[in-house]
């Protein structure tokens, strides 16, 4: 592993008496791709929320490059390069597919280049556009995007700010089957210009062919730290998605 871009330490948090994560440790690597799995409710979002900034922790850092980001906002965490997409992303009303994606760089170039004409943002922008399939929907409001489009467009925005972390929660739901697969192309090849990422997500598929890296999540715990190939081989894992009972005689089958 290639020095840590992001360390999460003695995490904890609770929602009133529910105690959604306690003590979570881990790395991840600038030149990593993690998947951050659990079943539903064993605080994945949550713990992504925490890591960027849109959550406080009751316990515990995140430290980004070194850096602790204890009372940072979301905003200027974002701005420092650790930058994160949602489950269901929102998109404003007025701009087009292109518009958004031309005005959204982490300098605010991208901005200025939108009212000053183009330069190589625009030609980035132009770039991702194609890359991530929306070249025909481009003059489209970005608000009246399928669910799906609305997905691979905040994914481009996100990679449009040059992030040294970038953070997805559950990229490939609503997206179509063959383009999860160009998707993950396209996410190792940002990876191999110096992005690393954090990804929640419930396609396994999807998870095997990206990450080098699994963390488990069950109840707020982390029960597995592995190579994705290792995931159904763990008794833990297993019995966190199956029950106890499965779990045992599918492992030691
Ligand atoms: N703002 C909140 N107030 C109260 N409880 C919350 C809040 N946010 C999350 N929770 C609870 O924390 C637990 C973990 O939720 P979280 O969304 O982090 O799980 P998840 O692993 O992302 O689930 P899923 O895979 O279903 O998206 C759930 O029981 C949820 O109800």
């Amino acid at each position: 592993m290639a020095e840590a871009v992001l360390t999460a330490e003695h995490i904890a948090k609770a929602f009133g008496a529910h105690k959604v994560l306690s003590d979570v440790r881990f790395c991840i690597g600038a030149d990593e791709i993690v998947g951050l799995l659990g079943p539903n409710g064993s605080g994945k979002s949550t713990l992504l929320n925490i890591v960027s900034g849109f959550s406080r922790p009751d316990a515990g850092e995140i430290l980004f490059l070194g850096k602790s980001l204890a009372g940072m906002p979301s905003h200027k965490i974002a701005r420092h390069g650790l930058v994160r997409t949602f489950q269901l992303p929102s998109m404003p009303h007025r701009m087009t597919v292109r518009e958004v994606l031309r005005a959204g760089s982490r300098d605010g170039a991208g901005l200025l280049n939108s009212f000053t004409g183009k330069g190589s943002e625009d030609a980035n922008a132009d770039e991702l556009i194609e890359q991530f399939a929306l070249a025909p929907v481009a003059h489209l409001p970005a608000s009246s995007l399928s669910g799906g489009q609305k997905k691979l467009l905040s994914i481009a925005v996100a990679l449009r700010t040059r992030p040294k972390l970038l953070c997805l929660d559950e990229p490939t739901a609503g997206v179509h089957p063959q383009l999860r697969g160009r998707m993950v192309e396209l996410l190792k090849a940002f990876n191999k210009r110096g992005v690393a990422m954090l990804v929640v997500e419930h396609d396994m598929h999807f998870i095997r062919e990206l990450c080098g890296r699994c963390i488990v999540l069950d109840r707020g715990e982390i029960i597995a730290d592995c190579a994705p190939r290792e995931l159904t081989e763990n008794e833990r894992v297993v019995e966190a998605y199956l029950g106890k009972s499965v779990a045992r005689q599918k492992v030691s089958a």
